[in-house]
């Protein structure tokens, strides 16, 4: 079947994955749009990898059925030339060097490329002629990457692609993702590292334990629940200075939290209070929930 500008670039209908006796993904629906991002995010061991597989066409579902661009994963020479995939591990033979693994992965996807374009796009330039054997795990990642991205393909499925990345190694990364995005190419991610998803998804499914629990963008996730104002006092006591008149709760850092559907409110309360008794408030901070917090109330 041919795909459409409609056609959901994944579309994912009541999955189930069964392990042995363990039902790691049970009745799992979702779609990801042409051009969107997409972050599948979970606690470990909620089935998001699983589900990957599934739509990466390396592993049949029990029941249920996936999409990718219209057609069935298993069906790689459809989808493969389409669709650039950044697993936890890719598996590279040690013994060759970064730019045949590189040149690999043209002949494995059938996309076209240029392989020093790649390799200088995942920043491994200067380890052009390095072993897979001699690289750190950081530039491993890095050439995980260059699996994802060779031949800039409309479909990107990132799976944890930051973990073992340095902050520079990191910020590199998403600005060649958001290269690729302005080009039009979808990204699903899964990872840990949850304010990466937060800055970038355009929407986000939630895992937990094989089961879909919510699905929206960040602020219909985070919306539900209060804001949060957190700051701390300084050292010296604060006798002959009232009660501040919110409902604040001491944290076991020492600091204090307050939350509130009112934070513009009660932060104005806080700062004049602080004013009015010359107390100096310590890393204050205020805002909306944060996706941590949404998904500490889903465990
Ligand atoms: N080959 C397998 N055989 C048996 N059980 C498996 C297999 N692969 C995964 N599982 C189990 O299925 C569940 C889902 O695993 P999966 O790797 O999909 O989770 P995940 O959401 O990606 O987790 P994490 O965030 O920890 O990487 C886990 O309980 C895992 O132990």
């Amino acid at each position: 079947m041919n795909s459409t500008d409609d056609t959901p670039v994944i579309d994912v209908e009541r999955l189930n994955l069964v392990y042995g006796e363990f039902h790691a993904v049970k009745d799992l629906t979702f779609q990801v749009r042409r051009g969107e991002f997409y972050a599948l995010l979970g606690t470990n061991g909620a089935g998001k990898t699983s589900a990957l597989e599934v739509i990466e066409g390396h592993r049949p579902p029990a029941s249920g059925t996936v999409r990718v661009f219209g057609s069935s994963p298993r069906d790689r020479d459809t989808v493969r030339p389409r669709m650039g995939i950044m697993l936890q591990e890719s598996g590279f033979s040690p013994d060759l060097t970064v730019a045949e693994s590189v040149r690999i992965i043209g002949a494995l996807t059938g996309r076209d490329d240029d392989v020093d374009r790649v390799v200088d796009l995942v920043g491994l330039s200067r380890k052009e002629r390095t072993r897979v054997s001699q690289l750190s795990g950081g530039e491993k990642r890095r050439l995980d990457f260059a699996t994802a991205v060779y031949g800039t393909p409309e479909l990107i499925v990132l799976d944890e692609p930051t973990t073992g990345l340095d902050i520079q190694s990191r910020d590199e990364l998403w600005d060649a993702v958001d290269r690729l995005r302005e080009g039009g190419t979808t990204v699903v991610l899964t990872t840990h590292y949850l304010e990466e998803a937060q800055q970038r998804a355009d929407r986000i499914g939630l895992m937990h334990q094989g089961v879909f629990h919510r699905e929206g963008t960040v602020a219909e996730l985070t919306g539900a629940l209060p804001g949060v104002i957190s700051f701390g006092l300084p050292a010296r006591p604060l006798a002959g200075v009232p009660a501040l008149p919110l409902h604040v709760e001491r944290q076991v850092d020492g600091t204090f939290r307050v939350e509130t559907h009112r934070v513009q409110k009660d932060l104005y309360t806080l700062l004049g209070w602080a004013e009015d008794h010359g107390v100096d408030l310590v890393g204050l901070e205020a805002g909306p929930t944060r996706l941590d917090d949404v998904f500490r109330a889903i465990n």
